[in-house]
């Protein structure tokens, strides 16, 4: 496997970032549901993610099985044909695809002409058998129709029931949690203890308010007990994101200049540039602020901004999580912005009298010792003229300016999540010659130039292959 893959025994045997009861492979069959498969979730970031753990050899084919359910009436291939488009594709790859038909049997002189990592998913569009069922998320019938499917796979397998594990994955607008969450606990559960077990999986957002989260949380948790269910926020499963602990607690460098006596403000800032095209059934109920602001910027405003955890021990860090967004005060009406994208009421699946926000910016401050009077200024917005997420320190100009190089700009730390993730310095230097002035420049660490060949895995292998 190249330098820069990931491995599966690399990852179980990273001893530093071990939980005493974690890392224990099982083995047995695995059933993957994916409920709301006919969605955007699905097919552009469930199933991809499904592909690519398996062609890294984390999902084991004589053990894994993955089944669709949804209300939309599709079949197996088509449900297989709307995820095929966002698997890596290209003109090239389509001749890699007839490339491979023709040459089949010469398997290893193949291997040598082209990509391996595309080799293997042209295998698994082949190999995997994707089930999709159909069904409502409060009909029982759908439900046992779903069991049964699963069931039928696990005796095919040949393995005993209770050595079965089900993971359902809610890739669904959270309203429906609790009807499919109750439809999963009376008819799909794994049927025996001895081994086996059967896992949830929910998106973000969770609930629209304080209340309805603690519904949700009350109602989801009267059904399964706390370690069967997995809350899933995948901007922390992106590698920028991931840096970020390592980033400030591991360099001397950042430990001094992190607080309000340097640094004049920060900015978080989510564009797309793509509006809602479809998804309208889940967005118009909750907007920007709660599909974007409430969970991944306010994710990563806390790992920028909280103090040092005890340990990498996940309850350590959520409590200093908790500990800084309990120091934020009350956001202010004038410090708020939001907005609407022209255009956003023609998608079909938008009511047409919406004023659901696809815009918004505020100003959170935080009262504390390190931070306070720093604006946190988090940006997200829909069908923007770019894609990108980035955080953006900016420090404070420096007292007593002998250069007068104020104006150039000031010093900045940049940490792009997407696209092209990278971290970069802006500096003032001496501009290069026999004349002393000054000019902005950048120590640049572009993760494309510095990590040739590193593929970075997708924030959703992470966090599924944790689940
Ligand atoms: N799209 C993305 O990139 C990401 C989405 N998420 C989260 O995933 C979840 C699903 O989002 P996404 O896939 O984009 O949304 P979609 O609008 O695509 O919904 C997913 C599926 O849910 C069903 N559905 C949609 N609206 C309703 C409704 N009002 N009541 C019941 N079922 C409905 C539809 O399936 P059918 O009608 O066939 O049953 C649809 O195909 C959300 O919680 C979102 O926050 C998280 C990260 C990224
Ligand atoms: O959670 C969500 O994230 C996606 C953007 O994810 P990214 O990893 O591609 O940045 C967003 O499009 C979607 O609206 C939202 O639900």
């Amino acid at each position: 496997m190249a330098s820069g893959e990931w491995h599966c025994e690399k990852r179980f045997k990273n001893e530093s970032f071990k939980n005493e009861d974690e890392n224990v492979l099982e083995t047995g069959c695995l059933s993957i549901i994916v409920l709301g498969a006919s969605g955007d979730l699905a097919k552009k970031k469930t199933f991809p993610a499904l592909f690519n753990l398996y062609g890294k050899g984390f999902l084991q084919s004589d053990e894994v099985h993955i089944f669709g359910y949804a209300r939309t009436k599709i079949s197996d291939d088509e449900l297989r044909d709307r995820i095929r488009g966002y698997l890596p594709q290209s003109k090239e790859d389509a001749e890699d695809v007839s490339k491979f038909l023709q040459l089949v049997t010469t398997l290893l002189v193949i291997f040598l002409i082209i990509n391996l990592r595309r080799m293997m998913r042209l295998i698994l569009l082949l190999l995997m058998q994707i089930k999709y069922v159909t069904g409502s998320y409060d009909s029982a019938e759908g439900f046992q129709a779903l069991d049964k499917a699963i069931t039928e796979q696990e005796i095919s397998k040949n393995i005993r029931e209770g050595l079965s594990r089900r993971l359902f994955y809610l890739a669904l607008p959270p309203s429906v949690y609790p009807q499919v969450c109750k439809m999963i606990k009376s008819y799909c559960m794994n049927k025996s203890d001895l081994g086996g077990w059967t896992r949830i999986v929910v998106e973000k957002p969770f609930g629209k308010d304080l209340a309805s989260a603690e519904e949700l949380s009350s109602q989801i948790g009267e059904l399964f007990d706390e370690p069967q269910i997995y809350r899933i926020d995948h901007y922390l499963g992106k590698e920028l994101v991931q840096n970020l602990l390592v980033l400030r607690f591991a360099n001397r460098l950042f430990l001094p200049l992190w607080n309000r006596d340097n640094i004049d403000n920060v900015q978080i800032v989510f564009r797309e540039d793509f509006g809602t095209e479809g998804r309208g059934g889940y967005f118009d109920q909750y907007g920007i602020i709660r599909d974007i602001i409430q969970n991944h910027l306010l994710q990563v405003f806390c790992l920028v901004a909280m103090e040092k955890p005890v340990s990498l021990k996940p309850e350590h860090i959520r409590d200093e999580k908790v500990k800084v967004l309990q120091s934020v005060i009350p956001i202010k009406d004038e410090e708020v912005v939001i907005g609407q994208y022209e255009g956003y009421k023609d998608d079909p699946t938008v009511p047409d009298n919406s004023n659901t926000p696809t815009f918004a910016t505020m100003i959170l401050r935080i009262h504390n010792e390190r931070w306070e009077g720093v604006p946190f200024i988090l940006k997200a917005g829909k069908a923007l003229n770019s894609r990108k997420a980035e955080i953006r320190v900016q420090f404070k100009d420096v007292p007593g300016d002998i250069f007068k190089c104020q104006k150039q700009g000031r010093n900045e730390f940049v940490i792009r999540l997407q696209p092209s993730e990278a971290m970069y310095m802006k500096l003032t230097v001496k501009q290069p010659g026999l004349e002393m002035s000054t000019a902005q420049s950048e120590l640049d660490l572009s993760y494309t130039q510095r990590y040739q060949g590193v593929v970075i895995p997708e924030a959703y292998e992470r966090l599924i292959l944790d689940t």
